[in-house]
């Protein structure tokens, strides 16, 4: 039997970086997957082209959230890009390829979530990708995701590199390694010189799979229970409601901002919320939409004597750094990534040629959360990340600032480049008008996480198997369940969770794994 929009063994909710691997794997597995889709299908040629994603801000495959204002970010309103399309978030992504600092998984462990360890998740990583460089102890060839390592970075990518060696930032030769600490060319999620989305990796390769039903323009809008088990999903598309039943689990995939959202609408969150919004309440779950973080971007732009150019076959990001603010710290807390192109902020000014430093938090203190502002699926959401209400945060983003600045005065980009700092720019001196710097340019680095938080405290949403607390045959399975953000970008853990999940699932149901295998063998 073949899966059909009406009901299969299992219904993923989400087709992102997380959907798209744990759907491909439980196909794989033998088992029928209904994968749903709020966005339409990956046609727009933006999203293959590597060079053009600043197009797909604003567009029809952006959810374009804006977080309520921001008291100690300027009263901002922060924009957070968010894929709504085939592949998700790695439909609009930069491309980088990073799994973190192997002390990320170690930590999650320590919480409590058995399995998580760097020892543990090496094999997954190592399965997911095609490194272009091959196999090794530490990397992975042959997997869905081909990761381009060997290509000739633009020249400003090169100077970028030897500037941070000049400032004393040793050169790393695999970030992806575990460890992080060092200057290196970013690895990209690119083959033959167009973007590799999770749809792409993951999907591409099985769409004509009678065991696969992808449903676009799908908006999930309610969780259907059966007693204390979720047995199906509810969903939109043109404004006709449906449903599909999920003979065995449901999985909501669908991202840090949307997963929260779907789990209250179904009456899964913090129960006095939910009553105030006249929602019945299936179990009280505060940890919903709590704990939610994010990376933080700041701006040191450079105007230069010459354009600097960039290929569009190649990401606008090709070298970045990781590094320690202070020392004790087990990780580095601090990812400088740098652009070909000067980033000027609304209000700000310069010259047009030039290339930006950009201060990057990956270890950030402050916690916010994301509330329902009605019962509607379509109604607002209230997403107030707290951003930068720690100190410890601001402080770490001056020190960064100031190691950008260092880099941008070192020979290989004053020499050859002519560069010159415009922003904060020479009248910003003290550590106090670097702060105002901070407060007043700091956005997303586009790593929200946490909203659904994996652990087995009370204010946890799911186990380490990822299964929701309080209710039978529902996972949560994407970047929402991190307890903490890793300490670089998030696709490759996101796609990680994906995989694993897949992996639970399948131990959970070996009987129907070994039923699905015989279905597909039959002629
Ligand atoms: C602009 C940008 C740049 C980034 N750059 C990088 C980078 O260079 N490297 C890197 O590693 N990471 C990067 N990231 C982060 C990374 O892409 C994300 O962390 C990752 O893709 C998150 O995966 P996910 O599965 O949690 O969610 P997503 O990939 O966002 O997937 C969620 C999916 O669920 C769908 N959905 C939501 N609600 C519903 C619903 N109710 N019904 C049906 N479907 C629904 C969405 O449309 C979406 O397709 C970037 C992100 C952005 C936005």
């Amino acid at each position: 039997m073949a899966a059909t929009p009406d009901g299969a063994d299992v219904v993923v909710v989400g087709a992102g970086s997380a959907g798209c691997a744990l759907a491909r794997r439980l196909v794989d597995r033998g088992l029928r997957v209904v994968l749903l889709e709020a966005g339409g299908a990956d046609t727009n040629p933006d999203i293959a082209t590597p060079g053009r994603l600043a197009y797909l801000w604003h567009a029809e495959e952006d959810w374009a959230y804006h977080t309520v204002a921001q008291p100690h970010a300027g009263d901002r309103r922060l924009h957070w890009p968010r894929g709504r399309v085939l592949g998700g978030s790695s439909a609009l992504n930069g491309m980088i390829w990073a799994r973190g600092a192997a002390a990320d998984y170690d930590h999650w462990a320590y919480l409590g979530n058995d399995g998580w360890s760097w020892a543990d998740v090496l094999p997954v990583h190592r399965r997911m990708e095609d490194l272009d460089a091959g196999r090794s102890a530490l990397r992975g060839a042959g997997g869905p995701i081909h990761v381009l390592s060997r290509y000739r970075p633009d020249p400003i990518f090169e100077s970028c590199v030897k500037a941070a060696q000049e400032t004393g930032v040793p050169v790393n030769p695999d970030y992806n390694s575990g460890e992080l600490d060092g200057v290196s060319h970013t690895q990209l999620t690119i083959r033959d010189g167009r973007r590799q989305s999770a749809a792409e990796g993951y999907l591409r390769p099985i769409a004509d799979h009678p065991g696969l039903t992808v449903v676009t323009r799908a908006h999930a809008r309610r969780l259907l229970f059966t007693g204390d088990r979720c047995t199906g999903v509810e969903w939109e598309r043109d404004g006709r409601t449906a449903t599909t039943r999920a003979d065995v689990e449901v999985i909501v995939s669908a991202g840090t901002v949307e997963s929260p959202r779907l789990l209250m609408l179904s009456g899964l969150g913090d129960a006095a919320e939910l009553r105030r919004h006249g929602i019945d309440v299936r179990v009280d779950l505060p940890g919903v939409g709590r704990n939610l973080h994010d990376h933080l971007l700041v701006p040191v732009i450079f105007g230069t004597g010459r354009p600097v150019g960039r290929s569009p076959e190649l990401s606008p990001m090709q070298s970045h750094l990781f590094w320690r603010t202070r020392s004790g710290l087990p990780v580095p807390d601090v990812q400088a990534l740098h652009f070909p192109v000067p980033m000027y902020q609304p209000g700000m000014s310069g010259p047009p040629d030039g290339f930006t430093l950009q201060a990057g938090l990956v270890r950030p203190v402050s916690r916010g959360r994301i509330r329902l502002t009605g019962a509607d699926p379509h109604a607002e959401l209230d997403i107030d990340p707290a951003t930068l209400a720690c100190a410890q945060d601001v402080e770490a983003l001056v020190d960064a600032v100031i190691l950008c600045r260092e880099m941008g005065t070192a020979p290989s980009l004053t020499g050859e480049w002519a560069a010159r700092e415009i922003y904060p720019g020479p009248q910003v001196r003290t550590r106090d008008e670097l702060r105002a710097h901070v407060r007043a340019t700091a956005g997303t680095f586009h790593h929200q996480v946490g909203t659904c938080r994996m652990g087995a405290d009370d204010r946890a949403v799911v186990d380490a198997r990822l299964r929701v607390h309080g209710v039978r045959g529902l996972r949560v399975a994407d970047a929402s369940v991190m307890p903490a953000v890793t300490t670089a970008n998030t696709n490759a853990p996101a796609i990680l969770i994906g995989e694993l999940a897949a992996d639970f699932v399948t131990a959970d149901h070996t009987d129907l794994v070994a039923a699905g295998h015989s279905r597909q063998e039959q002629p």
